[in-house]
């Protein structure tokens, strides 16, 4: 097997080696370079690299009459592969070299080519060829799917099974939800339970993007549609084309694109800017905002018409403050994820943060939660995480109460969570906390925690 970190690329041609100028930069830029002159060569390579992926040029520049396109099109491997094709300015005038072009490749330049283009060009189906190998490498399993989504709140489960019944469907699917509750990992679970799950996920957040660049990243452009376009270039829906696009901030979208994105889900084309053709893609479409979007239809920023069509799925990603038990999953799960990332091993949260972290009202929700659990690891000087660690002042974390309320509130909060981490077992629980297993069901009881606690035992079971 050749083991190597470089990229690689294998070159099909008759008359090119390494000593052509494009070739000796790329190799000098950490390409590895291959150069035969059939697809069986080309395979024969494949099965030795361990690569994910591999950028491949085929030379279809023919001065000699000798290059049989046809034989191309059924015989250059795909899987893996990243083509593009070199081809002479009139080429494309050829009916077999168009189709080999639209069925293998990703892109296609015309020589003589400028070397920075040529590199730039094989980069860049490199990537979108290792993009859809890895894809391709994980037919997701369902747990997997929601593998990135912890918590198992009412509203969580709720969610799941909305997610699970629209994945297999082909409708647009718009995900409503406060900042940071986790819209993209709900599309991304949507895309990975659907049929698509073999296909690319792409996501775009339209808010981070200049708006007067959103036409051409959405949609890709010609050779020549502006100053500086010197190669065609795919937009986001062709490099999703089979898979899934997540439109994220989907309120920011810009007017032209608005009307851009309405053809393409009533029609199904689009057009590269500086293009006149209409090209056919088979996209589904998975937006999201944290913004009110109806008050944006009304205000006349969005059109009500582009809104129909894509909300006709419509989920809710619920905020963390309503996610009870959730929040203290996600904490430890963040633990997990940054300790050790400062300088003392921190050994889990004290009852004071924890009751904070029930009572603060997350409005950055997950996303925040991450953030200040980061911090605290990073920061805190005690074992334990407190709630000024976190940064949550306790006159946010809740009501005055009486020292009875307040170490009813922890008792249950630190049962709660050994119940957790010790799957319901609770022989395992007293022994972690300290107390026996008569002394622990009297305070499950006394705390209206038995019931509960035995129920997850027979589904745990
Ligand atoms: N249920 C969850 N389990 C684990 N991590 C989560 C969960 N929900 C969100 N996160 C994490 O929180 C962060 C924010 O999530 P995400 O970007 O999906 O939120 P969003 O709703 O799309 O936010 P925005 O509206 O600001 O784009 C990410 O790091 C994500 O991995």
């Amino acid at each position: 097997m050749i083991a190597t970190r470089a990229r690689e690329l294998i070159v099909v041609t008759k008359r090119y080696d390494a000593s052509c100028a494009a070739f000796a930069a790329m190799a000098s830029h950490g390409w590895r370079i291959h150069f035969v002159e059939t697809p069986a060569a080309v395979a024969r390579i494949l099965s030795q690299s361990n690569r994910k992926a591999l950028a491949g040029l085929v030379d279809l520049t023919d001065s000699q009459g000798t290059v049989d396109y046809a034989r191309y099109v059924q015989d250059l491997p795909r899987e893996r592969m990243g083509w593009v094709a070199a081809i002479d300015p009139g080429q494309l005038e050829i009916k077999d070299v168009r189709h080999l072009i639209r069925d293998v490749c990703f892109d296609f330049i015309t020589v003589p080519c400028p070397e920075t283009t040529i590199e730039s060009v094989l980069g860049h189906a490199l990537g979108v060829a290792s993009l859809h190998s890895e894809s391709t490498r994980h037919v997701v399993q369902e747990e997997e799917a929601f593998g990135g989504m912890i918590g198992d709140s009412p509203e969580m489960r709720a969610l799941y099974k909305l997610i699970r019944r629209a994945a297999p469907s082909l409708a647009p699917v718009y995900i409503a939800g406060e900042t940071g509750t986790g819209k993209e990992l709900a599309a991304a679970a949507i895309h990975h339970l659907s049929h698509r799950s073999a296909f690319p996920f792409v996501a775009i957040n339209c808010g981070a993007i200049p708006q007067h660049l959103m036409q051409s990243e959405l949609f890709g452009y010609e050779r020549g549609a502006f100053t500086g376009a010197q190669q065609r270039k795919l937009g986001r829906f062709e490099l999703a084309n089979k898979g899934t696009l997540f439109l994220d901030e989907i309120g920011d979208l810009p007017l032209d694109s608005q009307a851009s994105l309405l053809r393409f889900l009533q029609e199904g084309i689009i057009e590269r800017l500086g293009g006149t053709d209409a090209i056919r893609v088979d996209v589904r479409v998975v937006s999201a905002t944290h913004h009110d979007l109806e008050a944006a239809v009304a205000a006349g920023r969005f059109r009500a018409d582009l809104y129909h069509r894509l909300c006709v799925i419509r989920l809710k990603q619920p905020p963390l403050r309503s996610r009870g038990d959730d929040i203290e999953q996600l904490a430890e799960h963040a633990l997990k994820l940054y300790n050790g990332t400062g300088q003392t091993q921190m050994k889990g949260f004290s009852n004071c943060a924890l009751k904070a972290m029930q009572t603060y009202p997350w409005p950055g929700n997950v996303r925040e939660l991450l953030n200040r659990v980061h911090q605290a690891v990073v920061m805190a000087e005690g074992r334990y995480i407190t709630s000024k660690d976190l940064g949550i002042d306790a006159s946010e974390a809740g009501p005055v109460q009486t020292l009875a309320a307040a170490r009813d509130a922890a008792e249950v909060l630190a049962i709660n969570a050994a119940l957790r981490r010790n799957l319901y077992r609770v022989g395992h629980c007293a022994k972690e906390l300290g107390i026996s297993r008569i002394t622990l069901y009297r305070l499950m009881k006394q705390h209206g925690l038995r019931t509960e606690a035995m129920e997850r035992t027979a589904e745990v079971g």
